[in-house]
């Protein structure tokens, strides 16, 4: 096969799958050039979509007078936020950084235009959410370009949609998928935030495969672990 991937192409690969990031707090003030931003923005438009139907956009957001605002919905919908876990939850919650709009030199929006190719669409016939699971594909692609690029990425979604919409001018029918926070940073953590901080530990593979059946342990990645 002549388009393998040689080894070295393969460590690369699971290297900025392995080592990507949600970034909230390193980011360093440092432009991230056009030439770069263009690359990754290519890399989300190559994502796979329902139908090929692209249904994504791309709004950058560079202004801080604009990102002030956004950040301004951030505030109150994280105190809302707050209020729904209890006691050391809460506590908890309180003290982690879930953002960095303010201080990552670019945010963009990726939206879903799900009108894009008209009411039927190759592949959505029987399952009409494809169109934003599309997008979603492309927000990963953007995550994994971003890192090989050593660009941080930190998805912001304690947001309010509306004032999303009305802060950077979205029209009704287009929906936002994704707020992501862009910029170099001083390092990349080797394991989430959330569970360094206690919040959430990663799931042992071998719970979540099945095979024939939901729930059946798959014989080979479903095993038991050794202990
Ligand atoms: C759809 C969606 C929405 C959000 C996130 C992710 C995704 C996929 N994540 C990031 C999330 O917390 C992070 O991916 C996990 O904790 C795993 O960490 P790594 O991404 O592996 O570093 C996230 N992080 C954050 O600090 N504030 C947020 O509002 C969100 N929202």
């Amino acid at each position: 096969m002549d388009d393998a991937f040689t080894l070295a192409e393969r460590e690369a690969l699971y290297k900025a799958i392995f080592s990507r990031r949600d970034v909230r707090g390193q980011f360093t003030p440092d432009p991230v050039p056009d030439d770069v931003l263009g690359r990754i923005l290519r890399a989300a438009h190559h994502a796979p979509s329902v139908g090929f139907m692209q249904p994504w956009n791309f709004l950058l957001v560079t202004d801080p007078a604009v990102k002030e605002r956004i950040h301004a919905d951030f505030a109150t919908a994280n105190a809302e936020a707050a209020d729904r876990f209890d006691g050391d939850r809460r506590v908890l919650y309180s003290r982690l950084k879930l953002e960095g709009i303010r201080e990552a030199p670019v945010n963009l929006l990726v939206t879903c235009d799900r009108e894009r190719c008209g009411p039927v669409v190759l592949g959505r016939t029987h399952m009409p959410t494809m169109d934003l699971y599309s997008c979603v594909c492309a927000v990963q692609n953007l995550w994994l370009a971003a890192r090989a690029e050593g660009v941080g990425v930190g998805w912001v979604s304690i947001l309010h949609e509306s004032a999303l919409k009305a802060i950077l001018g979205v029209p009704d029918r287009i929906v936002p998928i994704a707020y992501l926070c862009l910029g170099y940073v001083s390092h990349f953590e080797t394991t989430p935030d959330l569970e360094r901080q206690g919040w959430r530990q990663r799931v042992a593979l071998e719970e979540l495969v099945y095979r024939d059946r939901w729930g059946d342990s798959d014989p080979v990645f479903g095993a038991p672990s050794p202990d």
